[in-house]
């Protein structure tokens, strides 16, 4: 592993503080925590506590980004980009490469000015050989450097599957003591993303491409200047049908605006109330489940325990808001396979229709199976 160091970028604007979720410390929650939690913390909060997901609590961690996207994507045009911008954020880039010669480090650096941070990873994946470096790095990062940056920006090599990286983020206590997930944004390039997502892969070997597009927050379509319109439609359907919540921009040369990259919340549950999309296409990677009426918070403690249990591998994404019996208030809650992170969110108004919003992306998903689970949950 190499590790080189330049100099950081000079801030205009810091961001100090910003509210948080009640509990999120608890970034990785297990699923017997949560449900703990779950469960208590309406029995004991009463009518009164109104707004838990936004206390005053300060989060002082630092927000990370995974950049990831297949193989000559547009990752590190996306991060030059994001490097050279004017965000007014102090970027440490964490990158990882396989083989012996550098050659993204070498374009990052000739696009930066001298006033970056850039770390880099050499060896090996990130996803499964140095997941071990990477906690070092970050946890070196934050205790070395912490005053000289503002975000951390992951870009994976083109073939790292997303999961195990971002797991990283919400199973290590001290990293997720010190830096929270922001966002995954995937690259997609337009002109062969198709041709990979279409690959068929020997049993048990999973298609990166397609897993590299269920994880994202953030979709860029890049490289629309080599296809027609016509092309991009397809592609685009085929890519809401993995991932119907992520949002989606066209891009050139990984050109998008900064708010679109930073500053994401993908894993903030006080955005998830307001981000679960329902997304009307079914498929076997996407599944969401809707309806209208209250919970028994009891069984669906039992379900997504169940679902977990038999599914935790194939689950990749989870986000839900859901009416629960006896509360005004929605609980919202997210997972990334097994780890599921969850409080209550805001209040039902009085004329509002109390409806429950559950959406799973992952593999071999049983839609009927889902659904019947959630009406076995309703009173
Ligand atoms: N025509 C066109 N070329 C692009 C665009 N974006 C990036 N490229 C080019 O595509 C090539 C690959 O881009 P990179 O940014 O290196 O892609 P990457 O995902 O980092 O590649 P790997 O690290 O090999 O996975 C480079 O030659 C870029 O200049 C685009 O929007 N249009």
């Amino acid at each position: 592993m190499a590790t080189r160091f330049l100099i950081s970028r000079v801030s205009s604007a810091r961001n100090l503080f910003q509210l948080i979720p009640y509990n999120s410390s608890m970034v990785s929650q297990s699923l017997t925590k949560l449900c703990q939690s779950f469960s208590s913390s309406f029995s004991k909060l009463g009518p009164s506590y109104s707004r838990p997901m936004t206390s005053l609590s300060l989060d002082h961690r630092v927000p990370a980004t995974i950049i990831t996207g297949f193989l000559g994507s547009g990752k590190t045009t996306l991060l030059n980009h994001i490097l050279t911008s004017q965000h007014g954020k102090r970027i440490a880039v964490i990158e990882n490469e396989f083989g012996e010669v550098d050659i993204d480090g070498s374009l990052v650096a000739s696009h930066s000015s001298a006033n970056e941070e850039i770390v880099m990873v050499n060896n090996g994946c990130l996803c499964c050989t140095v997941r071990g470096d990477l906690v070092k790095l970050l946890l070196e990062l934050v205790k070395n450097k912490r005053d000289k940056f503002d975000h951390i920006v992951i870009e994976t090599t083109g073939l790292a599957k997303p999961g195990p990286v971002i797991e990283t983020f919400c199973t290590d206590e001290l990293v997720s003591q010190h830096v929270k997930l922001d966002g995954v944004v995937t690259l997609v390039d337009s002109k062969h993303a198709m041709q990979h997502l279409n690959e068929i892969k020997p049993r048990f070997v999973v298609n990166e491409a397609v897993e590299q597009i269920a994880y994202a927050d953030r979709i860029i379509l890049n490289k629309i200047d080599l296809v027609t319109e016509a092309e991009l439609e397809t592609l685009t359907k085929r890519i809401k049908h993995i991932n119907g919540m992520a949002q989606m921009e066209l891009a050139k040369f990984g050109s998008v605006d900064m708010d679109f990259v930073l500053g994401v919340g993908g894993y903030d549950l006080d955005r998830i109330d307001s981000e679960v999309q329902v997304d009307k296409s079914c498929s076997t990677t996407h599944q969401h489940e809707t309806g209208k009426g209250t919970l028994d918070i009891d069984e669906v403690d039992d379900w997504l325990e169940r679902l977990i249990e038999e599914k935790g591998e194939d689950l990749y994404r989870m986000k839900g808001v859901l009416s629960i019996k006896e509360s005004d208030q929605r609980y919202v809650f997210q997972g990334v396979h097994s780890i599921l992170d969850g409080c209550p969110g805001s209040t039902w108004e009085d004329d509002e229709e109390r409806i429950n919003k559950l959406v799973f992306i992952g593999r071999n998903l049983d839609e009927t199976a889902l659904r019947r689970g959630f009406k076995g949950c309703l009173l």
